[in-house]
């Protein structure tokens, strides 16, 4: 991993006058549940200050979440949102209702309209490196990761069984038979995105006509973006199954978000039973998802009294803190 960038405050640079706001950004990630996911969270929470991020982490919870993981949240430094939950269109779910009330709910994070950008991060993702400049990156577009096809996750679909994957389109060429090829999927564990109430509306009024498809939300959203989603490099969100299925496209020395969602993955879950999960590589980012779990330093340390200063000069808690020109001051 790249050295890390640590900011300091020093005197001088907070001896200036009129203090700007941080632009309005955050990061924000999405819990249901009253299960372990509340876990994923905070490993994300805690991973977010490790990076020394200048942006809060907003969590949207469905109010299926309760109290007591909601009051961690906040303990951990985290803005809790309650979001209503998102219904798929009746009678076509069958016996999957619950997973896509849980995935279809992510699009109500477009109402945050009080940020004008936003980085979308599942649960279950971890970041190694600091990626702020992400919402440097020029509006107007959907940025993501493209995703793989090749485990059996993706069985039911063409690509799998003709053999295609976008992350090596030369290997096995797309049939001509089958038309065009199918156009750039993105992960959807990961996104740059503006959250806007017009585009929250049309978002929602397109999910009631539209048929849920197996990888719920992360389909409509590849469908509803495909004209402006811009591909990132897959550094910004490595799917673990890259490890096996591209090797030669992984470079984990330059990977700087991790996305745990290889089936048995999930470090707070893993037991190493599943196929693949023996791998020195996914023991070694599990391992490390658990470090910064358990490391009681990066847990969110309200500024108290005498820690509200930073040279005499007054800052707030989490997620409002002033930008003062030219110093980066952390605040989550
Ligand atoms: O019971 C659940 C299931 C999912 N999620 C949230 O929904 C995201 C998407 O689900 P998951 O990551 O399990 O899907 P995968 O990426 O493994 O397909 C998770 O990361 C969580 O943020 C949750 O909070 N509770
Ligand atoms: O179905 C909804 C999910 O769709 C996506 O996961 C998929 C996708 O990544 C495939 O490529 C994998 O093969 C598959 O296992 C995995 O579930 C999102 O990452 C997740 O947040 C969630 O919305
Ligand atoms: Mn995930």
């Amino acid at each position: 991993m790249a050295p890390e960038l640590v900011p300091t405050v020093t005197k001088s640079t907070v001896s200036f006058t009129s203090p700007t706001t941080l632009p309005p950004r955050a990061y924000v990630t999405f819990l249901a549940g009253n299960g372990d996911y509340v876990k994923g969270v905070v490993g994300l929470a805690k991973g977010l200050r490790k990076v020394k991020t200048a942006y809060p982490l907003v969590v949207a919870v469905l109010p299926d979440v309760p109290e007591e993981h909601r009051k961690i949240l906040k303990s951990q430094g985290c803005i809790v949102r309650e979001i209503e939950p998102v219904y798929p269109p009746e009678n076509q779910t069958q016996f999957a209702m619950a997973y896509y009330v849980i995935n279809y709910s992510k699009l109500r994070i477009w109402e945050f309209v009080e940020y004008s950008k936003m980085i979308y991060l599942d649960g279950d993702i971890q970041v190694f490196e600091n990626i702020d400049h992400l919402f440097d990156l020029p509006d107007g577009h959907f940025y993501a990761v493209m995703d793989c096809f090749c485990e059996k996750t993706w069985s039911h679909t063409p690509q799998y069984k003709v053999g295609y994957c976008q992350q090596c389109p030369e290997k096995v060429q797309w049939p001509t038979e089958l038309g065009q090829p199918p156009a750039l999927y993105f992960n959807a564990g990961m996104f740059v995105f503006e959250p806007s109430m017009v585009t929250y509306h049309d978002l929602l009024k397109r999910l009631k006509v539209t048929t849920p498809t197996s990888f719920a939300e992360q389909d409509f959203l590849n469908m509803y973006f495909k004209d402006i989603y811009k591909p990132i490099p897959l550094t910004y969100n490595l799917v673990l199954a890259m490890l096996w299925r591209h090797p030669e496209n992984v470079n984990l020395e330059e990977v700087k978000v991790v996305h745990y969602c290889a089936a048995g993955s999930k470090p707070w879950r893993y037991t190493g039973k599943e196929e693949n999960m023996q791998r020195e590589d996914i023991k070694m980012l599990v391992r490390k998802w658990w470090d910064i779990y358990n490391d009681a330093s990066l847990d969110y340390k309200p500024l108290g009294a005498s820690e509200a200063s930073v040279d005499g000069v007054d800052i707030e808690p989490l997620g409002h803190l002033p930008k003062m020109q030219g110093v980066i001051v952390h605040c989550f």
